[in-house]
């Protein structure tokens, strides 16, 4: 495990010091992870360390069962730990790998890893026939402190970093379980409130959703507008003190078991664009006037409640503004980044998990007496896939890398939702086509996950909007 004199030399960034430092790794017979010294130390994708951060007791108290863990997160690759790349390691979803995690973050891993097999995975096909998640499991993920982990303590959240939230998000996608909407919970709707709200907003619902007693949502698409954001009609006018609410929306995540709903409405009608004139709402499920419609049916993400949503002369308080008056738009934009490399880990992580459970497949077929790895075709086959993985692995860790330096900017987050968007469904299309019949048979996880990736290049903007913005970006460039 590491130690906290060689965090603790890591703070000093004494190179000398660091490297005196005597460090100890998970082993690396079970884990994959290898050390070296010195004189063959790896440089990170960025020169800015992660500084070294105490975790959350919440967080500890998960990890404090596991001997030798000391509560600061490290910056490994800063002290001449090789950690094996993707592409290296026994399989694309091992633990120890990639030189963006330190060990404690492996401890933190095997904790979350445990929770998503012992109490997702093995509910997961009963959920996709309830269309939802079982209050119970959001309310284990929040006793766990698996919600809201990047949540600053400060704000009554776990106080992690955005890799321990990357660490939850990647390792739903390693148990193919596309139900629980942790992510835009957990790093969409709380971040707008912690970041923009004030400090009874966030003393009244940050504790509820990080215990998971309060689902979040956030609703912008309406039956005639989303990718035009612009279009939206659901308004809000003053009276009094008061707001009234009315419009719909459509498609929304976490819809049906929400308890409050961030919705984005017009204000201003008057404003030179209605990118001057929208405000975001805290609208609390049981409002009056505030109905939800019935889940909708969809390809795709089976036990992921998706609903419409209707407010009809909804009375909201002065105080359900969230943010500023008319400045709905900018505090939109300013999450774009973050929104959409979630997308990218989460498609990144999922073609991953998809890879090894097609590897595990072909390698126990049998045609024409031989396994169907044995075929030269079928090695071309893995071989083209998991080179596209691993260079999408790369992208995606440069992204989070530059997120938690907050350098990620929304042309590069765009690039890396498209990317990885696509190459999640060609990659679900070839890892079905590679279980022959199997594939198609909805026994097999590798179908329900083709199913699923279908949306990724569709909602958080979709690919061709994402294309829009980046060749904007370029043709503005000299
Ligand atoms: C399962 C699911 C969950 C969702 N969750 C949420 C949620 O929680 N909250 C929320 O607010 N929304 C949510 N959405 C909505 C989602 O963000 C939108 O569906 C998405 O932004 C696309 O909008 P649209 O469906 O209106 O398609 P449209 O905007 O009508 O687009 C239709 C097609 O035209 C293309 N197109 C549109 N404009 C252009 C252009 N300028 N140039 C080139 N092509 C263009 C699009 O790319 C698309 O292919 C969800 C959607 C789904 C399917």
């Amino acid at each position: 495990m590491f130690t906290s004199v060689a965090a603790r030399c890591l703070a000093t960034t004494d190179v000398a010091a660091a490297a005196a430092c005597r460090v100890h790794v998970l082993s690396g017979a079970t884990t994959g992870v290898t050390t070296t010294d010195a004189s063959t130390r790896r440089r990170r994708f960025s020169t800015t360390p992660v500084a070294a951060k105490k975790l959350p007791s919440s967080i500890k108290g998960i990890l404090g069962i596991h001997p030798g863990y000391d509560g600061e997160t490290d910056d490994s690759s800063s002290f001449n730990i090789y950690r094996q790349a993707t592409s290296q390691a026994g399989r694309m979803t091992d633990m120890g790998t990639r030189n963006l995690f330190g060990s404690n973050q492996d401890i933190f891993r095997v904790s979350v890893r445990k929770f998503f097999n012992d109490e997702v995975k093995p509910f997961h096909k009963q959920w996709e026939k309830d269309g939802q998640v079982s209050r119970e499991c959001w309310e284990r993920a929040g006793e766990l402190g698996l919600l809201g982990v990047d949540t600053p303590e400060e704000h009554g959240g776990c106080g992690g970093t955005f890799l321990e939230a990357a660490i939850v998000l990647e390792e739903q996608a390693y148990v193919n379980a596309s139900g629980p909407g942790f992510g835009l919970h957990s790093n969409i709707v709380m971040p707008y409130i912690y970041k923009f709200g004030t400090t009874d907003q966030i003393n009244h619902y940050i504790p509820e959703l990080m215990a998971g007693r309060m689902i979040g949502a956030l609703a912008m698409t309406e039956p005639g507008a989303g990718s035009d954001l612009q279009g939206i009609l659901t308004n809000a006018k003053r009276d009094g003190d008061d707001w009234i609410l009315n419009g719909s929306k459509t498609y929304i995540t976490n819809g049906a078991m929400c308890g409050v709903v961030i919705v984005v409405a017009i204000t201003d009608p008057a404003a030179k664009s209605k990118a001057h004139g929208t405000s975001l709402f805290l609208v609390d499920a049981d409002l009056v006037g505030f109905t939800k419609g019935k889940k909708l049916e969809k390809l795709g993400l089976k036990a992921q409640d998706t609903s419409e949503l209707f407010f009809e002369d909804v009375r909201l308080p002065s105080t359900a503004l969230l943010g500023k008056e008319n400045k709905g738009f900018y505090h939109l934009m300013q999450e774009l980044p973050q929104e959409r490399l979630l997308i990218g880990i989460g498609c990144t992580a999922s073609c991953e998990w998809m890879f090894e459970e097609t590897r595990s497949f072909v390698n126990q077929r049998k045609a024409f007496g031989k396994t169907l790895s044995h075929l030269p075709t079928i090695r071309h086959k893995l071989a083209e896939l998991k080179t596209d993985i691993c260079v999408a692995r790369a992208f995606t860790d440069h992204c989070i890398d530059m997120h938690i330096n907050e350098k990620l900017d929304t042309y590069t987050a765009s690039m890396n939702k498209y990317w990885t968007s696509d190459l999640c469904n060609k990659v679900a299309y070839d890892c079905v086509q590679l279980h022959g019949g199997a594939g198609f048979m909805m026994e097999y996880p590798i179908s329900t996950a083709y199913l699923d990736a279908k949306v990724q290049t569709i909602y958080g903007g979709s690919n061709e909007i994402m294309k829009e913005l980046i060749g904007r970006t370029i043709a503005s460039k000299d």
